[in-house]
């Protein structure tokens, strides 16, 4: 049984390290801590893994790596879900639709049945991702549970107001699978602690470990309550990351400080 008699919900990050350019080899191993994370009591309800987990950022092979039209990675992330009755967003992955490359979000629910999916909005030039991946040009927002939680992807969350307006959606929670690297720590923490703050919001980040040619991934994966308190942060190793949110403490913060209520929308400028 997970922690759903409480209405509230029980959330897992999978930090995980990855394997540039070997698929399989990262399925394998995500699975292993997928498994592990489903065997903790209470059982967590949702699952979150890493971004692009199945090829890194192997962007110079990615058009022969990168998973046709998601089918693979829908599978088997449908199939674990249906298997242990739990939740998963599942970070995201490098997938081919026809010539162009996404770095797609597929989230499933407790039946394996297909929540929603997302492509990442901003591609981050510091890696190139714009000379091999297309970008997304749709708002997600899930519905995890009865828990509408916005859709975001690493680079995603330098841009205020992506999260901005998931929040005035209806999204009380941000998920952010990320492959963040040293030496900007001070951003990744300032920055999703911000996003939670200003949009008295979850935010449900998961960020990889490990050593990419030459890059260092730290980890420090996240769950900031609305108030911006941090519920779990990671350390700099592999490991599941758990925490307890609930939608009620949302409505309570946004009640006290109505940020919502006080915005000016007729004065700011649109570009
Ligand atoms: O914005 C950053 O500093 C990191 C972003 C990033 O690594 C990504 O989007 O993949």
């Amino acid at each position: 049984m997970g922690y759903k008699e409480e209405n509230k919900l029980g959330v897992a990050l999978i930090q995980a390290d990855i394997e540039i350019g070997s698929p399989q080899a990262n399925k394998a191993h995500l699975e292993e801590l997928m498994e592990q994370a489903v065997q903790q009591n209470p059982k967590p309800d949702l699952l979150v893994l890493p971004e692009m987990w199945n090829t890194g950022y192997a962007l110079e092979q990615i058009q022969d790596i990168a998973d046709p039209e998601g089918q693979a990675t829908q599978a088997w992330l449908s199939s674990f879900a249906q298997k242990h009755e739990v939740m998963i967003v599942g970070g995201s992955v490098a997938v081919k639709q026809g010539d162009q490359i996404f770095n797609t979000m597929y989230a499933f629910d407790q039946k394996g049945e297909k929540v929603g999916e997302y492509s990442k909005l901003h591609l981050f030039r510091l890696m190139d991702e714009e000379k091999h991946l297309t970008a997304g040009t749709e708002l997600v927002t899930l519905d995890l549970g009865g828990f509408q939680a916005g859709a975001s992807i690493c680079y995603d969350i330098r841009f205020p107001e992506l999260a901005r307006s998931l929040a005035l959606g209806g999204a009380k929670m941000l998920i952010v699978p990320a492959e963040w690297p040293h030496p900007r720590l001070h951003h990744w923490r300032t920055l999703l602690m911000a996003r939670a703050i200003e949009n008295q919001m979850y935010v449900v980040a998961c960020n990889r470990v490990g050593s990419s040619r030459g890059t260092d991934f730290f980890g420090h994966s996240l769950i900031i309550d609305p108030w911006g308190e941090i519920i779990a942060e990671g350390s700099e190793s592999e490991e599941i990351v758990t925490g307890l949110i609930s939608p009620e403490l949302v409505d309570d913060v946004r009640g006290r400080i109505p940020v919502f209520a006080d915005r000016r929308p007729e004065i700011y400028t649109d570009k």
